[in-house]
């Protein structure tokens, strides 16, 4: 949904006055700067219309000006257009001073303030474009998560779109499924990129720590604590916390957190005032909150919270083909980094992998490559080596449709070409008595390359290739 325009009034009548003016805009209101803020929080609106009179000293601009501030250090990027009365002017030179956008005399006139508000929609939409198209330019985040697999590429396209909008994401997958490096890309790509990402580990820390390393503490809260702490949601401030392991939170912290989501304030134990904090909370589990919460171990209202956008990771035995090329992937990072003679997988090792459930999923396969990279005693790694028994030819049972028989025995020729041909595409398609681009074009229908491989060529300099 579109984000709204803040209205801050303290005078019901003109905050009537402006809804009517604006309409079909969405509008939201706040009558003082408390609720103010709490919105810019909660809704992080383009626009805000602020009238500089605000309670407690409704005839100055102070609380006004100083709101503008205070929304300005936590947003950025917002749009603020001072409503001024009468003697405003010089008011109205200040708050642009301050880094308000523009201003709007009282007596409102309504042409006037629409084509202001409309042009700092359009300029606010245009600068956010910019921002996304420069990130995207710089940090080919999603690059650094390797997959070829048709729903892993839809996993990170949906993180991909979620990223702009400051929704709860919960990552739903299997422990070394990738829910980290997701969160991760997910903060790169968002607004938040330049603040911190924070992760904590629920099921890490023991539930008597876990308040304290979440909200941190004062001087002398309990027997212990000897200085002041900042808790992990405050050290996240205007950027991402990730909550790993969610499923673990004990129920009492489960309320606090839920609390903070509502209200965005967090309270350190043995502190006495509120902190206003502004985080994007992503969350992960590898349990099924959905029993949790039918037996009550779980907060429902905590979970929709949470799970304002729900991904699903598949696991890497759901992912044809994954497995193989993150383990060329793997093998390449460790040779270069330990300058290993190590130069590839034997025929076996490559049926192994891609005959092996993989439980421990990503993290497991990285971890027997890296172990046997390092006891590789020739230039290619075996099964052995791996720790893997060569699947029995005989008992693995194929597909039965035939498509799939086909699909697969297609795939499987094609990944043996390319390993055969070092990689080469040349070479691969005189293996398999083809042409460059028929290829080519069987390597996309497969998923074996873009995602696979950023080196390779894009259509154009294919074409030039295949021209030359
Ligand atoms: N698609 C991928 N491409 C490259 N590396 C990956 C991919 N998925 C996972 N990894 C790597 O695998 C390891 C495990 O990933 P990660 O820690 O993100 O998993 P997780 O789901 O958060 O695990 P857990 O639930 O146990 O915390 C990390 O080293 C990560 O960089």
């Amino acid at each position: 949904m579109e984000r709204p325009l803040l209205i801050v009034d303290d005078d019901a009548g003109l905050q009537r006055q402006l809804r009517w003016t604006l309409s079909p805009i969405r509008t939201i209101v706040a009558g003082d700067a408390t609720e103010a803020l709490s919105a810019v929080r909660r809704h992080a609106p383009p626009v805000v219309t602020l009238d500089l009179g605000l309670p407690p000293q409704p005839d100055t601009p102070k609380e006004g000006l100083s709101l503008l501030g205070e929304i300005l250090s936590i947003a950025p990027r917002t749009k603020v257009i001072v409503v001024t009365g009468n003697d405003g002017r010089e008011n109205a030179v200040r708050a642009i001073g301050l880094g308000a956008y523009d201003f709007c005399p009282k007596p409102v006139d309504p042409d006037l303030l629409r084509i202001i508000v409309d042009r700092a929609f359009r300029t606010h939409a245009l600068e956010e474009e910019n921002r996304r198209l420069r990130r995207q330019q710089e940090a080919p985040v999603l690059d650094r998560i390797v997959t070829a697999a048709p729903s892993m590429l839809e996993v990170c396209r949906r993180i991909e779109r979620a990223a702009d909008a400051d929704i709860g994401v919960l990552l739903l997958g299997e422990s070394g499924t990738g829910k980290e490096l997701l969160a991760r890309a997910l903060h790169r790509l968002s607004p938040r990129a330049e603040r911190p990402f924070v992760a904590l580990n629920c099921g890490a820390i023991p539930e008597g720590l876990l308040e304290s390393e979440l909200f941190g503490h004062e001087r002398g809260a309990f027997t212990g604590a000897v200085k002041q702490t900042i808790g992990r949601i405050e050290t996240a401030n205007g950027g991402t916390l990730f909550l790993d392991e969610v499923g673990d939170l004990p129920r009492p912290l489960q309320v606090k957190l839920l609390r903070f989501l509502q209200e965005r304030v967090v309270e350190r134990i043995g502190g006495r005032r509120p902190i206003p904090v502004d985080v994007r909370v992503v969350a992960a589990t590898n349990q099924n909150l959905h029993d949790q919460m039918l037996r009550g171990d779980f907060r429902e209202d905590l979970f929709y919270r949470l799970a304002e956008l729900v991904v699903d990771i598949p696991s890497l035995r759901e992912r044809p083909g994954d497995p193989v090329l993150l383990a060329h992937r793997f093998l390449a990072g460790i040779t270069r980094e330990r300058r290993s003679q190590v130069r590839g997988f034997s025929a076996e090792a490559l049926a192994a992998i891609e005959g092996h459930p993989w439980p421990g999923n990503v993290r497991e396969l990285e971890n027997r490559v890296k172990r046997a990279v390092l006891l590789a005693g020739e230039p290619l790694v075996t099964a052995e080596d791996l720790g893997l028994k060569r699947p029995d030819a005989a008992t693995a049972a194929p597909p039965l449709p035939l498509r799939d028989v086909r699909e697969r025995a297609e795939l499987d020729a094609l990944r043996r070409a390319l390993l055969l041909g070092d990689g080469n595409i040349s070479q691969a398609a005189r293996l398999l008595q083809v042409s460059r681009q028929t290829l080519y074009c069987l390597m996309r229908q497969h998923g074996l390359r873009d995602a696979a491989d950023p080196e390779a060529p894009d259509a154009e300099q294919e074409e030039a290739l295949d021209g030359a």
